[in-house]
């Protein structure tokens, strides 16, 4: 049996980041990682501007409050201004527009008054060189690298991406993942269940996890209790994935053969059980053009705790991403605590404010079919093996979701 630590390591050493392609740049490739350096097309911004509505003026002039000077010309955003500032000058002028030459400051027109004759007077006293003025190439200079490979599309960063001109950038893809499920007694959605059967949670919840995750789920079906039919199936998610994600059929029923026609397949199993709880009978293979083939307990709270902690890092590694996660930070417990457990225990928690900041509870839960009390979950509570006594406010180990 591995350890948690083990078996992701184990994990982590067979996952590659996949081939790069080019993404265009749309909502689609939101999460997609670059796969080269981005580099400034030119300096942002391209020319000194304006922060602020009001008026351009040369900051010697405005030493002392009460400052009166000649308006040249009206310098909006979109316009080149036609005429520099002299002493005793200033320009009209707007956010975003360009410093007019002989300018080096921008007084807010909240601080003018208007006179006749084309005049202005400035009220503030101490007008500062560079005052709301957005230098040449403040933001970027043409030539650097503005995204460094490995750098995630983030909201922000397709702004980046727009702003020097990118509309396709190389990136690696979102991995494709094969979703199947186990089990005679189990049926789809739309079905009324007939005694003895349960409706599909795993698969739906499989596939979003997988997109939440970085991955792009393909739903390939209910693999019945079956050997032909539980071969065929994952021959196909062989075939059109890089991931492979079984859920059900681990353990060690009669029924449970899904190891087996694994192996048939030319799987390698690297490892089968997991010293954690939930989630004993968890199985990872590789296949020699290096697909991953994650077996996930049927217990559908077993099978989420099961890919947040080994598949959705796998499926980071191979979307590009350097870190792997699962980020696991120290945060108090909302409330005291005593539990005994033969197993490292993963319990689905909630976030909650706390006087320090945040805190964490365990969800009160029925177990491992528990998916109502789960959906509430955004971090599971690490409970070592053994007997934890901690009052409230006790630090423990939360990994985030
Ligand atoms: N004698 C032993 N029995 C069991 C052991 C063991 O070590 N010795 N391990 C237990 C643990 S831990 C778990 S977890 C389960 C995992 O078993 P399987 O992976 O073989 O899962 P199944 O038997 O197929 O199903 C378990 C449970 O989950 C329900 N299920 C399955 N698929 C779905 C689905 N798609 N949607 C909703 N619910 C699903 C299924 O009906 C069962 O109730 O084995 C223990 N037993
Ligand atoms: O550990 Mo099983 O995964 O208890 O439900």
């Amino acid at each position: 049996m591995f350890e948690v630590a083990d078996a992701l390591a184990t994990v982590l050493s067979h996952s590659r980041p996949l081939e790069a392609e080019v993404a265009a740049l749309s909502v689609a490739a939101l999460g997609q990682v670059l796969a080269a350096d981005i580099t400034a097309d030119a300096d942002s911004p391209p020319f000194a501007k304006s922060l602020r509505d009001g008026y351009a003026v040369r900051s010697a002039d405005c030493a002392s409050a009460g400052a009166e000077l000649t308006v040249v010309e009206e310098v909006p955003a979109g316009k080149v201004p036609l005429k520099s500032v002299g002493t005793g000058e200033a320009a009209r002028i707007f956010t975003g527009a360009p410093i007019p030459d002989g300018a080096d400051a921008v007084v807010m027109q909240e601080h003018t008054e208007k006179l006749g004759g084309g005049r202005v007077r400035i009220v503030d006293a101490g007008v500062k060189s560079r005052q709301w003025v957005y230098a040449q190439g403040a933001e970027m200079r043409a030539g650097a690298v503005v995204l460094a490979k490995g750098t995630p599309i983030t909201p922000a960063a397709c702004g980046v991406l727009a702003s020097v001109g990118q509309t396709a950038v190389p990136a690696f893809p979102f991995p494709r993942v094969g979703v199947i499920v186990t089990g005679d007694e189990i049926v789809e959605a739309g079905t009324k269940p007939r005694p003895g059967q349960i409706r599909n949670s795993n698969g739906p919840m499989l596939t979003a996890l997988t997109a939440r995750g970085g991955g792009r789920p393909r739903y390939l079906g209910i693999a019945r209790d079956d050997r032909a039919v539980t071969e065929s199936l994952i021959r196909e998610g062989l075939d059109v994935s890089d991931v492979v994600v079984i859920a059900g059929g681990m353990s060690v029923g009669d029924h449970d053969f899904v190891p087996e026609v694994l192996k048939e397949l030319g799987v390698v199993i690297r490892f089968r059980q997991i010293r954690m709880k939930p989630g004993k009978p968890i199985l990872f293979g590789t296949t020699e053009k290096g697909t991953l083939v994650f077996g996930l307990p049927g217990n559908p709270v077993s099978a989420f705790v099961g890919f947040e902690l080994f598949v959705r890092p796998a499926l980071r590694i191979l979307g590009g991403h350097a870190e792997a996660g699962p980020r696991t930070i120290r945060l108090p417990l909302a409330d005291g605590l005593a539990e005994s457990t033969d197993r490292p225990t993963y319990r689905p928690a909630k976030l909650e404010p706390h006087a320090t900041g945040w805190g964490v509870r365990p969800l009160t839960t029925t177990g491992s079919p528990d998916l109502v009390s789960t959906q509430r979950a955004d971090a599971l509570l690490v409970l070592p093996a053994g007997n934890t006594r901690a009052d409230a406010g006790t630090l423990a180990d939360v990994v985030l979701l």
